[in-house]
């Protein structure tokens, strides 16, 4: 019946859950849990999920794994026991490695070994995508279906889930209407919402450049600190204006504000990073510190992007190699790379020779 939510639909309702601290039910070949983000789980539900009977473990990536020494025999997670004595404090403490130097989790932590890992891999997912830490609690069910039934929480089959969960959702243009800049009056927005609940992307248009031609463009990813507040700790406020800038004098071209905060991470966790980052780890190792990979953005959505405007080709400002890569990769070609090298400080200076150290970002 179509009145009844889709597969897409329950997704986008399992990761407004998840953010509210609300167990949702994850059921699959291998059996069926209760799956909580701990990031946002009460002291009250936790008592719940341990009244249940079952033992809870709480899936954790291997990148987190790694930080706290403990054993990833699933390979990309691990499942770690509750001891049973383990307070919602301790949850927190093995999610968020605000307090890993200052106080380390005393170990060693007993991970799960054998048996299927599907659900806890589908929990770690669903909470990367609600932007909350990559850690969730997990209770074993004898009857996942009737769970959901009787409570009213969330039910997500993983079979229906597992086509989704890898492909990015259609972008549909929503708006597009005349919005005059300080680097050119012929300036228009697009705005693109995705089929699945999550956030919107933008498309700021200048002149009306030729279809034919390749494209002037920058693909930028959302930087609340640096677009909005001038941050010092990163290049991407003075990057977003040079890249409008040369575009408004070259009289064409075309800026793609994807709403991937903190390299896909969200604000919150961004944040986070640069809290591990003042504790002297690097970009990258805060991210993984935090169980990230060092980059969780799509950038195939500027790609599809790009084809709904009526581009094939572009000239790409970027220093980033695989933003290149990624667009060849999905049909858009790129006819020239316009090095775009604005906005160094004392405060990035360390930053920016981390990206080109790490992420490979041309200097
Ligand atoms: N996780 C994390 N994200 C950051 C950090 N500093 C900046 N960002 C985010 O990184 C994104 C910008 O990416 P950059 O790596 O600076 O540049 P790029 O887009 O990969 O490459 P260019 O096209 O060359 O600019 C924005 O989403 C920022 O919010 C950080 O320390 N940690
Ligand atoms: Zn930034």
């Amino acid at each position: 019946m179509s009145l009844l939510p889709d597969i897409s639909e329950l997704l986008s309702r399992a990761r407004a859950d998840m953010r509210m601290g609300l167990p949702v039910v994850l059921v699959g070949a291998s059996g069926a849990v209760l799956a909580a983000a701990a990031e946002t789980l009460g002291a009250e539900r936790l008592a719940d999920l341990r009244a249940l009977g079952a033992a809870p473990v709480i899936a954790i990536t291997a990148r987190r794994a790694e930080t706290l020494k403990a054993r990833a025999y699933d390979g990309d997670l691990a499942r770690v026991r509750l001891p049973a004595e383990a307070d919602l404090a301790w949850v927190t403490a093995l999610a968020d490695p605000e307090d890993d130097l200052r106080s380390p989790m005393k170990g060693p932590l007993q991970t799960d070994r054998g048996g299927a890992a599907d659900l806890h891999r589908l929990a770690i997912l669903l909470a990367k995508s609600a932007r909350l830490l990559p850690a969730a609690v997990i209770v074993p069910l004898e009857d996942g279906r009737k769970t959901a039934a009787d409570t009213g929480l969330t039910l997500i089959d993983h079979a229906d889930a597992a086509p989704h969960l890898l492909e990015r959702s259609l972008l549909r243009p929503v708006v597009h209407a005349r919005l005059p800049l300080e680097v050119s009056e012929a300036g228009r927005l697009h705005i693109y919402r995705p089929d699945d609940g999550s956030e919107e992307h933008y498309a700021i248009e200048i002149g009306r450049p030729d279809r034919a031609q390749p494209v002037l463009a920058r693909l930028h990813s959302a930087c609340f600190t640096g677009d909005l507040l001038g941050s010092l700790k990163c290049d991407c406020g003075p990057q977003l204006r040079a890249a409008l800038g040369q575009m408004g004098e070259e009289g064409a071209g075309i800026l793609l504000y994807l709403n991937q905060e903190g390299r896909g991470i969200g604000l919150a966790n961004k944040m986070r990073a640069y809290s591990l980052q003042d504790q002297g780890f690097d970009t990258v190792e805060a991210n993984h510190r935090l169980g990230f990979e060092d980059d969780e953005r799509d950038f195939r959505l500027g790609a599809d992007l790009l084809q709904s405007l009526g581009f094939a080709s572009v000239r790409l400002l970027t220093n980033n190699p695989a933003k290149i890569a990624m667009m060849e990769k999905n049909g858009i070609a790129v006819a020239e790379r316009v090095p775009l090298k604005v906005g160094e400080t004392a405060h990035n200076r360390a930053y920016l020779a981390t990206k080109a150290a790490k992420s490979g970002h041309m200097l």
